[in-house]
């Protein structure tokens, strides 16, 4: 088993702080009463079955969802806060890239909207360069989104959110559809923008890609099953992989509502 290891305790405060956190979807309650904290400068995975919230919580946190209630602080400020617009990376699971500009041109397209003026033209140029090198983009510079395989244009849209050099990047299935080669880059890339400093949260509901993560928020309908460390979850359900312990916790949680009421 790979064990990722773990990082010096950061002191700053946590990178994100929910408590009682529920979200309302139509006539659907999709996130319960949730509590759990996101430490800063760590990758946090966050894994789950498909449809038991993961984006509406990716959604929350990044202050695109409507009927949050209960706490939710990011970097220091309530979710949606204007000032955390810039500090933070948000890459949907859909690409957003113009098909009909260049890689290089779509990431000078976001550069100006994010820092405009001719003053900042220099700065503009060396964040573009470096957003494309980071993404492993740099020879397909000159190329048309459209031209592009899915898993490039998953890249030029985490190039995108790059740019600004966010303090905190969530990602929402950024894996989906990439080969195992470009999946262990990606992966090796979300540990180099760790180890810089960045908070990164990583929605997935491939369980392998859990063992990569310095920590985990497993769901399942709605609800956190579990807030802790892959090894802490392996051993605390004493089982070999955190897919397994994923199913220990499914199980112990259905065996206590299924349990009789005395
Ligand atoms: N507008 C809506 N009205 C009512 N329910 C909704 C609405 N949008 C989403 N839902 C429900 O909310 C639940 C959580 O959806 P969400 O997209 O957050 O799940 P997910 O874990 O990200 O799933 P996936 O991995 O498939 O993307 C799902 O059961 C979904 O059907």
């Amino acid at each position: 088993m790979n064990n990722v290891p773990e990082p010096p305790q950061p002191t700053a405060p946590d990178a994100v702080r929910a408590a009682g956190l529920t979200v309302v979807r139509g006539t659907r309650t999709v996130l319960k009463d949730l509590h759990f904290t996101v430490p800063r400068g760590r990758i946090t995975g966050l894994l789950g079955p498909s449809g038991c919230g993961k984006s509406t919580l990716i959604r929350a946190i990044t202050g695109t969802q409507a009927k949050v209630t209960g706490t939710l602080d990011v970097l220091g400020s309530p979710a949606g806060h204007p000032t955390l617009r810039s500090r933070i990376g948000y890459v949907t699971q859909a690409p957003s890239v113009y098909d009909d500009l260049t890689v290089e041109q779509n990431l000078d397209y976001f550069a100006a909207i994010l820092e405009p003026g001719r003053a900042a033209a220099d700065r503009r140029r060396e964040h573009v360069t470096r957003a494309i090198a980071d993404v492993d983009l740099t020879t397909q510079a000159d190329a048309l989104a459209g031209n592009l395989s899915g898993g490039q244009r998953s890249r030029v849209s985490l190039a995108v959110a790059l740019l600004g050099t966010p303090d905190l990047l969530v990602l929402d299935e950024p894996t989906v559809g990439l080969d195992p080669v470009l999946r262990r880059d990606l992966w090796n890339l979300f540990h180099e923008l760790a180890d810089r400093g960045t908070t990164l949260l990583v929605s997935s509901h491939v369980m392998d890609e859990a063992e990569r993560c310095h920590r985990l928020l497993l769901m399942r309908e709605g609800h956190v099953l579990a807030d802790d460390t892959p090894e802490n979850l392996r051993t605390r359900t004493a089982t070999d992989t955190v897919e397994a312990a994923f199913l220990r916790l499914v199980d112990e949680a259905d065996d206590h509502t299924k349990e009789p009421t005395r």
